[in-house]
């Protein structure tokens, strides 16, 4: 609970014709019911409906930190009724021979069950008009001097992504939000794939806004951060080809509202996927720094990751959904079945730089959350790097880089922890966020059935990575080369390692029944197929902002008092 510092107003006023002490600092809202309060009877409602009827009247201190006040509504005038959203009427005061305001409410974030926020309200009648004006005008002059709250925001719907309510889900639940909180949108409906990032690299107006909202799921998402990243480079005559090149990061933050199938980007930097949820933390300004990655295949440029790069299971079973779009998020779990039968395993090597002089292991109990120490620390130890940054530190010439060849069901690189409303732990439940690194995860051929031990295992609370035929390992950059695409040498050797003289009928060697593997599997780049699959990732750490602030440690009295949570 943050201290309340210096008081700028207290004042005695009602509640639900109940006084209470209130007070406002620079940080808290605070209202205490009184003791006992008989005699404070400036003067007697006829009626007054709580606009606050979902907090038990508990009699003790409730507390809002005042960059979680979403705004404050003036009440109507004298005897008048307003319905509402529920239906109900409400009559704020009447009181004979007055004309005047003297009622305002207070609209802010309340903390649900499951890290959802919801909006509350509450409503304060002062005993005076010039009172009133003093609490309205005070609370207003600090939510003004809160520089980070976005003011103008620019908004793209996917009408498209998830069960197709995107558009809805926006106009129903998030633009009345918007509304209440004096935010202003300029809203896109993109009209076919790649819309939005071709309007963000080319014509949008960006220095007109604060930020950008996604509204659709991760792929939705990947078309913002490509047209900004872009966008950006290209202002700042940076080259987004040259693998080698820092990129310069986005002024812009990146809101989310959930409406796609996995939505993982949304549930790994929030905690839930809920519209209302994400709209608030866009409102109170939220930040949330995010590593990217840039996929490069022969020094060109081919795609940005902030989530999963996965080959073999999941770019086959992201590849097999792709065909199943009508059904929507399910296609992903009939994929992820027919994957799993099918049980192919991809030969060749993955080179990689491991992370060193950072903190955190991707076996850490410790998980990223919200304002992570292990994010802020590495953050800064690579910024330091990257000032003083020599050509030998990220290059092959100082030696460390590894190199692992074998036949793998899966090779995953996991920015973050990926947890999502199927695997609320994630592919690799202790990455973080904005560490500047990517855990890949090395799954190797094995039996089916380990192989459903090791998937089994991202749904409870065993660890996946505690398998002889798992390993994982977090890196600053890693590539990959199928075996048929090795160079001469490299297959030589494999040759002269393997006593194999024909190399394509191993193709088939284990797989009998069908006798058709395939040597290649396609990488599952955040929902994108990518079009090669040798490829160079390099982790660009911090390069773009949301509007998120990582998934809360729920406090022991917000799970105990908050009736909402229960
Ligand atoms: C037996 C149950 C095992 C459940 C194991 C669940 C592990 C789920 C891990 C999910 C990781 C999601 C990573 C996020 C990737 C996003 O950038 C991307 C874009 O949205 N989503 C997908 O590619 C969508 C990927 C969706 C993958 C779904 C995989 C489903 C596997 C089902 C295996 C069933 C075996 C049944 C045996 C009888
Ligand atoms: N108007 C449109 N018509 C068709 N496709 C679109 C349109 N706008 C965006 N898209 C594309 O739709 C694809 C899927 O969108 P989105 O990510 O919103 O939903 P999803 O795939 O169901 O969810 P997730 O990515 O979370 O699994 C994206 O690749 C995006 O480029
Ligand atoms: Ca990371």
């Amino acid at each position: 609970m943050e201290r309340p510092g210096r008081l700028l107003l207290l004042s005695e006023l009602r509640v639900r014709n109940t006084a209470y002490d209130v007070s406002l600092s620079r940080s808290l809202l605070t209202w205490k019911r009184r003791i006992s309060s008989p005699v404070y009877h400036p003067f007697r409602p006829r009626f007054c409906v709580p606009s606050f009827p979902r907090r038990p009247d508990s009699g003790v201190c409730h507390s809002v930190s005042v960059s979680e006040i979403i705004s404050v509504r003036e009440e109507e005038e004298e005897n008048s009724s307003r319905q509402r959203d529920d239906g109900s009427w409400k009559k704020i005061k009447e009181r004979e021979g007055k004309d005047c305001r003297q009622a305002f409410t207070v609209l802010y974030v309340e903390r649900c069950r499951q890290h959802r926020w919801r909006c509350a309200e509450v409503t304060f009648t002062c005993p005076e008009e010039a009172l009133y004006q003093r609490w309205v005008s005070s609370i207003r002059e600090q939510l003004a001097s809160i520089t980070s709250r976005p003011k103008h925001l620019l908004v793209y719907i996917n009408p498209y992504g998830g069960k197709r309510q995107g558009k809805h889900i926006y106009e129903q639940k998030v633009a009345p939000l918007f509304a209440q909180a004096g935010v202003s949108t300029h809203v896109i409906v993109t009209e076919y794939a790649n819309y939005a990032r071709d309007h963000l690299r080319t014509e949008a107006e960006l220095k007109k806004f604060d930020g950008v909202v996604c509204v659709g799921g991760d792929g939705m998402f990947s078309e913002i951060i490509h047209g900004l990243i872009w966008r950006t480079q290209i202002d700042g005559s940076v080259d987004p080809n040259c693998p080698d090149q820092t990129l310069l990061p986005s002024s812009l933050h990146i809101g989310i509202i959930p409406a796609g199938s996995t939505d993982c980007i949304c549930f790994a930097t929030v905690g839930t996927n809920d519209p209302v949820t994400s709209a608030l933390h866009i409102i109170v300004g939220d930040s949330q720094p995010m590593d990217v990655c840039s996929v490069h295949h022969n020094n060109t440029f081919l795609r940005y990751s902030v989530s999963l790069l996965g080959y073999g299971f999941y770019g086959d079973v992201l590849t097999d959904s792709e065909r199943k779009r009508w059904m929507g998020p399910a296609r992903y779990d009939l994929s992820g079945v027919k994957m799993f039968l099918t049980h192919h395993y991809y030969e060749g090597t993955v080179s990689y730089l491991p992370a060193r002089g950072i903190v955190g292991t991707p076996r850490d109990a410790a998980k990223c959350r919200s304002g992570c120490v292990v994010c802020q620390h590495n953050g800064q130890l690579l910024s330091k790097r990257a000032e003083n940054y020599t050509m030998d530190e990220d290059s092959e010439s100082d030696g460390e880089w590894r190199t692992i060849r074998g036949k793998f069901l899966a090779i995953n690189a996991a920015s973050m922890s990926c947890a999502c409303p199927r695997s609320p732990k994630g592919l690799s439940p202790a990455a973080h966020l904005a560490d500047g690194t990517t855990d890949l995860i090395l799954v190797r051929k094995c039996s089916r059935f380990d192989f459903l031990r090791h998937l089994l295992r991202h749904t409870s609370k065993d660890d996946q990575f505690d398998l002889t035929f798992v390993e994982v390992h977090r890196v600053r950059r890693f590539r990959f080369t199928p075996r048929y695409c090795q160079s001469d040498s490299d297959l030589e050797l494999d040759l002269r390692e393997n006593g194999k003289r024909q190399i394509f009928s191993q193709i088939c060697r284990d797989h009998p029944a069908c006798g058709c593997a395939p040597a290649y599997s396609s990488w599952n780049c955040d929902g994108e197929i990518l079009t090669h699959t040798a490829i160079d990732v390099r982790v660009h750490c911090q390069l773009i902002k949301l509007f998120a602030r990582g998934i809360e440690e729920p406090t022991v009295f917000e799970d105990l008092t908050n009736p909402c949570a229960i």
